[in-house]
């Protein structure tokens, strides 16, 4: 296989290589297969947009002997990445950040030469934060092999720097230090903000100033939220950019880096099936649905300032809507695909109040067990009316999609956590076999589900002869179900972006233009719901959510996929 100027991960072949083990997915790391892995992982030579950079390939390449110093810094020569985690002692860092760093440590994804640092306010030792990651080590990555001796070298990769968020000379601390581990080299540095939005500037400011890097790369990944509407993104946006260049800035959304929506633009683009069915003229509509089995349990102070509107509609379902509606990128590119996405986005019609039902879930009891409702959360306000569960029909006015509706659905406290997208095809015309369905042709029609999570899978529903003499149909599914077809395990969706941003690969994170568009389609509703003060329909903790996204969806002639069947 052509190397130069592809991307390969590992476990990017095709099944026609198995037979090659120097390109066989590797499933856990024998040492052969960590070679393996090398390769696969290094190959990148140019970020998406043309310009040349310092990928963690060009880490190994220029550094052929690089060694380690007993604290696990690199000594002299070449390049080194340094990843702060802003925000150390939070949630999403434990949780998400730290595992993630390991995951591509382990799979031998990150430079030879980097370091991790974490930052926040608590005082910590690097001991205790190295403590703290070890014990919130719950990754893919834990019951592996040799995963202890991994963990071990990876952990004296760690350290820490207290310091308030808006203080040069905590920034400027880290400077030094970091400037110590990377002794002489080329300095990259990586900053991950996560934070609460508020200090997003302040930290931003600090940092770029006092600790950016003097001759290499200096990137911020940003979580979101990314302002609570137009006017208040457009401010952090802004400010940011007083600070950076739009080139520095990585939006992260973390439902881009999902295996299931990465494929979605394989599945469409590289298999002519469906390519040709994309359209009006084929699909009657697109479902995209989120639903969360638990409530908003230990993060209700942050959600009740947004609400599920934001949380999850306004960005993570509707990245997805652009994906899966754009018109062919020119090429794979970042800017190419982003330029799509934006087209889409722009085409959208805003978001009209009588199409949207919102819902809060109450307290229930079921089988001697009571679950609390939203506002029983010490963090909400009492009588808060925040949504956490919306329902939204949206509209795309372009030639390709005029009139078919999209679907949205979100919710906390369901009773099943899944994600997915649901496309239901038109009915066939003059159907032969319309005796044989009944009267209500609409149930039997095509519906292709793309799984995100969990189980992940790409099913389709079609129309099947039962076997036997008679005549009888029934819809079966061709089903491609993951975990039966490759052994391989999938990646958190944060290892793949931690790993672009390293790249410099902009493609999976959210450019401003994308961004302002995205909130166009949503301030509106959201700045009327606040102010007429939308009262919630209440739904059980654990139930299905609010009948009135029946009734909408029913507005449009539609049923919800994932009612109607259960599969
Ligand atoms: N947690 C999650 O599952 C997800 C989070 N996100 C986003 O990621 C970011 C981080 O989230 P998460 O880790 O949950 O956040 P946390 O509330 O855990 O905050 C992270 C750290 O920031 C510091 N901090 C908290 N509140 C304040 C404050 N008011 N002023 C100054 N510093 C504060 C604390 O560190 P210290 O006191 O030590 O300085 C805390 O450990 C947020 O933007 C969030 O929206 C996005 C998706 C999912
Ligand atoms: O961004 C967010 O996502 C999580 C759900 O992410 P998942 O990868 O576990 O599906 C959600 O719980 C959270 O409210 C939201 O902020």
């Amino acid at each position: 296989m052509a190397a130069t100027g592809l991307r390969f991960r590992p476990g990017t072949v095709f099944p026609s290589h198995a037979a090659n083990p120097s390109t066989q997915p590797y499933h856990h790391c024998s040492p052969q297969r960590m070679h393996a892995a090398k390769g696969r992982c290094r190959l990148k030579a140019q970020s998406s947009n043309g310009r040349p950079q310092i990928s963690a390939s060009s880490f190994r390449d220029v550094v052929i002997d690089g060694r380690q110093s007993e604290d696990g810094a690199p000594e002299q020569g070449g390049a080194t990445v340094s990843i702060t985690v802003v925000g150390a002692s939070g949630d999403l860092a434990k949780k998400k950040i730290f595992p993630a760093l390991f995951a591509l440590f382990y799979e031998d994804c990150l430079p030879e030469h980097f370091t991790v640092f974490g930052y926040a306010r608590s005082k910590m030792s690097d001991e205790e934060l190295r403590n703290m990651i070890s014990l919130t080590l719950t990754c893919r990555i834990d019951q592996r092999e040799n995963c202890s001796d991994k963990m071990e070298q990876f952990l004296k990769r760690c350290f820490y720097q207290s310091g308030q968020y808006n203080s040069e000379e905590g920034f400027s601390e880290l400077d030094r230090k970091l400037r110590e581990k990377e002794a002489g080299k080329l300095p990259n540095r990586l900053f991950y903000l996560s934070i609460p939005p508020n200090i997003f500037v302040d930290v931003v400011r600090s940092a770029s100033r006092t600790a950016s890097s003097s001759s290499g790369w200096t990137r911020f990944i940003v979580e979101k939220p990314f302002g609570r509407d137009s006017e208040s993104s457009g401010e952090l946006t802004r400010s940011l950019k007083k600070y950076l260049d739009e080139e520095q800035i990585f939006r992260i959304d973390h439902y881009l880096g999902k295996e299931l929506v990465e494929n979605l633009s394989v599945l469409r683009f590289s298999n002519l099936v469906f390519e040709p069915l994309w359209s009006r003229n084929y699909i009657r509509n697109v479902q995209l649905i989120f639903s969360e089995d638990f409530g908003t349990e230990g993060r209700g102070g942050y959600f009740d300032n947004y609400g599920i509107i934001r949380d999850i509609m306004q960005n993570h379902l509707l990245q997805i809507l652009a994906l899966f509606a754009m018109e062919t990128p020119v090429s794979l590119a970042a800017e190419d695909i982003r330029n799509e996405k934006v087209k889409v986005l722009r085409s959208m019609r805003k978001l009209r109040l009588d199409d949207v039902v919102v819902g809060q879930y109450k307290g229930h009891s079921k089988g001697g067990k009571s679950y609390p409702a939203y506002v029983d959360d010490p963090t909400v306000p009492s009588g808060s009316i925040t949504p956490t569960f919306a329902a939204a029909a949206v509209f795309i006015d372009n030639a390709r999609w005029d009139g078919v509706p999209f679907l949205m659905k979100a919710g906390k406290a369901l009773h099943t956590r899944r994600a997915e997208i649901r496309v239901q095809f038109r009915r066939v015309p003059g159907n032969l076999y319309r005796r044989n369905i009944g009267a209500d042709l609409d149930k039997a029609t095509n519906e292709l589900v793309l799984r995100v999570q969990p189980d992940e899978a790409i099913y389709l529903k079609i129309n099947n002869k039962v076997p036997g003499l008679g005549m009888r149909l029934d819809s079966s599914e061709l089903n491609l179900l993951y975990s039966e077809r490759y052994r391989r395990e999938i990646p958190d969706a944060y290892e793949r972006l931690l790993l672009d941003a390293m790249e410099g690969e902009r493609r999976l994170f959210i450019r401003s233009d994308e961004l302002d568009a995205a909130w166009a389609i949503f301030t509106p509703v959201l700045r009327e719901l606040e102010e007429r003060r939308v009262a919630p329909e209440l739904y059980p903790y654990g139930s299905r959510g609010p009948v009135g996204a029946h009734y909408l969806a029913a507005n449009y002639n539609v049923r919800w996929g994932d009612i109607s069947s259960d599969t």
